[in-house]
């Protein structure tokens, strides 16, 4: 093994690593490794996301069966869990990582994944690896690689966190972020929304580091959710009434899906939507309102709701091109889509039911969004919340006296959450039910009256929803 003394530390930025010369080599018959690096070089390069550049490649390259979930491991796992690489790394080579050139960097976070958190054999993962920088860059940078990468395999995963992470005792928030391959700035925003920096925060952040399950919505008035698990192999879920839950497989391949009779959703999305829908209002409950209702997830189950009850739903959303897709997705329900501001969409008022399922950091659901917890950036809490208190206001003035309003996000921040709905009740005089109350058996909701779910403990995205009624 080598020596820490001696740590590899070509190449180096900014220029790109010179190409082998000689001979080309014939490609690499490693369709699921170079799939992986695919993407996590789009992935960088392009701000491009990772659950939307891979399912691409895997169906051009024609990439199935074993090679199609292999590279899906690789590609989600390591954008998640690039942070504690990156530490990794960063102890085995003489270098900083942004001296590193990108492409030699996606090569070096692949193999470390595969090293650290797989039970691919330590030889394989570093020759396979190796293989792949030859091909592309050359035979150089190849031994680079090599050379970092036996430095990894030296120690297994607990031993590197032991060795790179701050100290338990002193810094409990620190150690757990890096462990679980969290910013340590989020891992503080859900010791904050948790009260704790305990086990629960352990378990919160392990639960987030987990490759997630899919949760499919049948379609109220469609399809029953037994019968949408009896036709895709999923299991009902344990709280919605409309939800499955599915271990694996691409959901765009499910005919449910492909019909509409069900979508994909989140388990905790369905209850916040269905939440809005069990208030019980006065008087008449015919016209419901989405605030921001892009790609129309929620839009389309509350809408087949409304449509059984006699209802009709206006869905409100800014980007004309996330309008199109809640069109697409409607089909024949009653929702009328308008391109328009939330916070002025120039709509008559007196709503029965609204819904703002608000733009915010998306720190909920970071487990569905490989490389988010990467990207997202404390700065963007502060404009969020602007615009999240303008949209409840909004929502507040187009519903009529004695109706409801849902506030959601999707994200445990504090300031997103409990700081909005307080300002805005404040200050409109709306009132906050116990949001407790509209989701039935959903166990250990905490002390309200807003309600967080979690996936350590309910097995949903950290979905936050807050009920408000308007006075009489
Ligand atoms: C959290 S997403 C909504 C998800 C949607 N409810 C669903 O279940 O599919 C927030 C949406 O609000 C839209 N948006 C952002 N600012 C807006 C504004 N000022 N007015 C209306 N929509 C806005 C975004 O484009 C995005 O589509």
């Amino acid at each position: 093994m080598t020596q820490r003394s001696s740590r590899p530390s070509r190449p180096r930025g900014p220029h790109p690593p010179r190409r082998r010369s000689g001979p080309p080599r014939p490609p690499v018959e490693d369709p699921a490794r170079q799939a992986a690096l695919d993407t996590l070089r789009a992935v960088r390069q392009r701000d491009a996301y990772a659950n939307l550049v891979l399912p691409g490649l895997l169906r051009d390259r024609r990439i199935t069966g074993r090679d199609a979930a292999l590279a899906t491991e690789l590609a989600y796992g390591t954008a998640r869990a690039q942070g504690l690489l990156d530490a990794v790394l960063a102890a085995c080579t003489d270098r900083p990582l942004s001296d590193v050139d990108g492409s030699v960097l996606d090569a070096l976070r692949l193999g470390a994944y595969q090293l650290l958190r797989t039970r691919i054999p330590a030889h394989a993962a570093v020759a396979s690896t190796v293989d792949l920088v030859r091909a592309g860059l050359g035979s150089g940078v190849a031994g680079f690689v090599n050379a970092v990468l036996r430095r990894v395999s030296a120690q297994d995963e607990p031993a590197w966190i032991d060795e790179v992470a701050p100290d338990e005792e002193t810094d409990p928030v620190g150690y757990l972020a890096l462990a679980h391959a969290h910013p340590r700035w989020i891992a503080q925003a859900f010791a904050e929304s948790l009260g704790t920096r305990g086990e629960a925060l352990r378990a919160a952040l392990a639960a987030d580091d987990a490759r997630p399950i899919v949760h499919l919505a049948a379609r109220p008035g469609e399809c029953s959710a037994d019968e949408l698990a009896a036709m895709t192999g999923g299991d009902p879920a344990p709280f919605s009434p409309y939800g499955v839950h599915l271990e694996s497989g691409d959901p765009g391949d499910l005919d449910p899906v492909r019909e509409k009779l069900a979508a994909v959703q989140d388990e905790g999305s369905q209850l916040c939507a269905l939440a809005l829908t069990r208030v019980p209002v006065d008087g008449p409950d015919e016209r419901w309102l989405d605030l921001c209702a892009g790609p129309g997830g929620k839009a389309v189950l509350i809408g087949a709701l409304a449509r059984l009850g006699g209802a009709t739903l206006d869905a409100v959303e800014k980007a004309p091109h996330r309008a199109e897709l809640i069109r697409k997705a409607a089909g024949d329900l009653p929702i009328t889509v308008h391109v328009a501001d939330g916070r002025d969409p120039g709509l008559p008022g007196g709503y029965d039911r609204v819904l703002v399922d608000a733009p915010c950091t998306g720190l909920g659901a970071l487990r569905r969004r490989p490389e988010a917890r990467w990207r997202r950036q404390p700065s963007d809490v502060a404009p969020l919340t602007r615009l999240q208190r303008e949209l409840l206001t909004s929502a507040l003035e187009l519903v009529r006296p004695g109706g409801v309003v849902a506030y959601v996000v999707c994200s445990p921040h504090l300031s997103e959450t409990v700081g909005v709905v307080a300002d805005v009740a404040r200050r409109t005089g709306a009132r906050q039910l116990d949001t407790r109350e509209y989701f039935p058996d959903v166990p250990d909701l905490g002390d309200g009256p807003h309600v967080q779910l979690w996936p350590h403990v309910h097995g949903t995205d950290a979905m936050f929803c807050a009920l408000l009624r308007r006075p009489e």
